[in-house]
């Protein structure tokens, strides 16, 4: 697992375009070397700001929409088309925008579609989704992710992984279905920590003073069961992106200064 780098912007708007253009960047860069991309999205204010900034920014198309794969981190088990899905509002923000190829986005499954109530099928359909997709060189049963995107809450929580609630004490399983999340809706699908320490570069987005506690707290050696954002980590890399807000909890040595 790799060790935290911090990276903290001015304010929350700088820290979305520039996590916008680092994007950009990473997934120009694997389409160069491998022929493809792999992107997990995430949702939240953060989430969706990075891709509202991606939608907007001037390099936007050096990315091949076509051979980008998107995948989710998490998702509320909500209808098709319901405006609180994740995936309702990464289409909003971004991907209604863009010529992706619609065979390699992998939204989570909606409630109302061939699960029904049982969140825990449409978990597992998902985990097989991941599976089939993954190669003989994949770590875990989920394909190579190039960028895993998270939100950090408040509270620590990470995807739909929540303190001390079962889905962030799964060891085998890489997608759970999520009952009586403290964060509402209730009823959730969520990639676990196994999952999530199988992409190369893990990226935390928090902004905002509401976080600055989470982000001292994830980063000060605390448990990932009491702190699910201190399991998030890359095989590669794991990149904290804040704003001054977020960030003000931390010893001022952790980190360079903030951008200008
Ligand atoms: O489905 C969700 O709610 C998100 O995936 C969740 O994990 C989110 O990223 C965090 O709660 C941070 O949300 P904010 O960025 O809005 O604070």
């Amino acid at each position: 697992m790799s060790t935290p780098q911090l990276v903290v912007h001015r304010d929350k708007e700088l820290m979305a375009e520039a996590a916008a253009a680092r994007l950009i960047t990473k997934i120009v860069d694997a389409q160069a070397s491998r022929g493809h991309a792999s992107v997990v999205l995430t949702g939240g204010r953060n989430g969706n700001g990075l891709l509202a900034a991606l939608a907007k920014a001037p390099a936007r198309d050096a990315i091949d929409w076509g051979r980008l794969d998107l995948w989710w981190g998490d998702e509320r088990y909500l209808p098709e088309g319901d405006p609180d899905r994740n995936y309702t509002q990464a289409r909003e923000a971004l991907l209604d925008s863009v010529p992706l190829d619609p065979a390699r986005v992998h939204p989570m499954p909606a409630s109302d579609g061939p699960y029904g109530a049982d969140v825990d099928a449409a978990a597992g359909a998902y985990a097989a989704e991941l599976a089939k997709a993954a190669g003989p060189e994949d770590h875990a049963e989920v394909p190579e992710f190039d960028v895993l995107l998270l939100g950090v809450g408040p509270d620590t929580h990470v995807a739909s992984l929540f303190p001390e609630l079962p889905a962030v004490r799964e060891t085998e399983r890489t997608v759970v279905g999520v009952h009586g999340a403290p964060k509402p809706p209730p009823t959730r699908t969520s990639l676990t920590l196994p999952a999530i320490r199988a992409a190369r570069e893990v990226w935390l987005l928090a902004a905002g003073e509401d976080k600055a506690e989470a982000v001292a707290i994830a980063l000060s050696g605390a448990g990932e069961v009491q702190a699910p954002a201190a399991g998030a980590q890359g095989r590669a890399r794991t990149l904290w992106l804040l704003d001054s807000a977020a960030a003000a909890d931390l010893p001022r040595s952790m980190y360079p200064p903030a951008s200008p």
